[in-house]
């Protein structure tokens, strides 16, 4: 971005709205920018408890710190005046968050301007597009911004990727060593991870219990690895007091919430995932593993048409996995869901699944990476 030699900068401000997924992405944002491409990043935050939910590495406490090589600054009100020189060369501000007044103000000021990127939702919707890209004039001052989506096409900013990410799960993949000391470290034992070894991450809402009363009339052995917090209530209905309970077909075992990379290993290391959100949800797609995925649930429903429009994309003629899907994000149909059929029916498409993932895989790859798709975005702005 610059003539002289010093490195570009960058500027990411999160606002942790809820869960973990606007710290999740913008950490894997800041993480990459700088590890791949050099970039001198400042990651604004106002939630460090969630942040170090995450990422261990992290202090609640600190105004100011460095992590991973990302400057990480706690970010505690809106006020305060900014130089020309403290505004990044990239600023990003993630699902639409306000950028305090006082650092717009000095944006405004830098010659050249700043590039201004609003980071959106992920969505498979047809409009996404259409957005992607698209300026806005601030109404008063000389500065743009633009949408920057990402999506499952070429005509989006694609998915977040790391540049070895699929290297790294291909080689945990084929080493059943390191699948077992993984799964041992988190106390699963040698029984435990001989059956369908299933990982469930979801919102309290998700009819957990009935698909728990499934897998243990079930045929075939499953254990369940659920990370501390999820589906708290329903978890602790089947396994008590203690981290781990057996019941027929079925072991439950809460293991604690890991660090974004433990979680991917744990994505790896599964047969089917569960996932929910954002970024799980991406992390899912390129774990190589069948995955459902519960969706962010939005007023009126609006959730359903997102949760349709991906499985057009994704599934397309995988009815069982279609059907599961949308039972499974409390869309009716037109008799209560039949849980047991619903996961036999699923248990036999799996190999199905798993070879269109692999299809998915290569398509989503020709997109190019989010990070590397956004920094070409941004210097054709400069
Ligand atoms: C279960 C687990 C998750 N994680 C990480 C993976 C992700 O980065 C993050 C979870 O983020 P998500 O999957 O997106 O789910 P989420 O539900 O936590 O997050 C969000 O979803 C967004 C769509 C909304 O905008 C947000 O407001 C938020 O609700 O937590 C761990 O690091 N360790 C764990 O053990």
């Amino acid at each position: 971005m610059h003539n002289d030699q010093r490195s570009t900068t960058l500027a990411i401000f999160c606002k942790v709205v809820d869960n973990f997924g606007d710290i999740g992405i913008c950490w894997r944002l800041a993480r990459q920018f700088h590890r791949e491409h050099g970039i001198a990043v400042t990651l604004w935050v106002d939630d460090l408890a969630s942040f170090r939910r995450i990422w261990p590495g992290v202090s609640v406490e600190a105004g100011e710190q460095v992590v991973d090589g990302v400057r990480v600054l706690r970010w505690r009100d809106q006020d305060g005046v900014y130089a020309p020189a403290d505004v990044a060369d990239i600023v990003i501000e993630f699902f639409g968050v306000d950028i305090p007044p006082g650092y717009v103000a000095a944006m405004a000021q830098c010659e050249p301007r700043p590039v201004w990127i609003n980071y959106e939702g992920l969505s498979a919707e047809e409009w996404v597009e259409g957005c992607h890209a698209l300026p806005s004039m601030h109404p008063r001052l000389k500065l743009t911004k633009h949408f920057f989506f990402p999506g499952f096409t070429d005509k989006t900013g694609g998915l977040l990727r790391e540049r070895d990410l699929l290297g790294a799960r291909d080689r945990f993949q084929a080493d059943a060593a390191a699948r077992a000391d993984f799964l041992a470290r988190l106390g699963v034992g040698k029984d435990e991870m001989a059956a369908l070894t299933v990982s469930l991450f979801c919102y309290p809402h998700a009819p957990v219990a009935a698909l728990f009363a499934a897998w243990q009339a079930g045929d075939r052995p499953v254990t369940c690895l659920v990370p501390q917090g999820v589906a708290h209530e329903q978890v602790a209905a089947f396994v008590g007091a203690g981290a781990v309970a057996t019941h027929g077909n079925l072991t439950v075992r809460t293991i604690p919430f890991l660090s974004q990379d433990d979680y991917d290993r744990l994505l790896w290391a599964c047969d089917v995932n569960f996932v929910r959100g954002e970024d799980s949800w991406v992390r899912a797609q390129w774990a190589g593993r069948p995955f459902i995925w519960h969706i962010y649930p939005q007023d009126e429903n609006l959730h359903h048409v997102k949760l349709r429009a991906f499985l057009q994309k994704y599934a397309e003629n995988l009815d069982s996995l279609i059907d599961f899907s949308l039972r499974w994000n409390g869309v009716e149909g037109d008799a209560p869901a039949d849980w047991p059929a619903l996961w036999t029916s699923l248990q036999a498409s799996l190999p199905t699944i798993r070879s269109r993932d692999a299809e998915w895989q290569a398509r989503m790859s020709a997109n190019g990476d989010l990070v590397r798709n956004l920094l070409d975005f941004a210097r054709s702005l400069r």
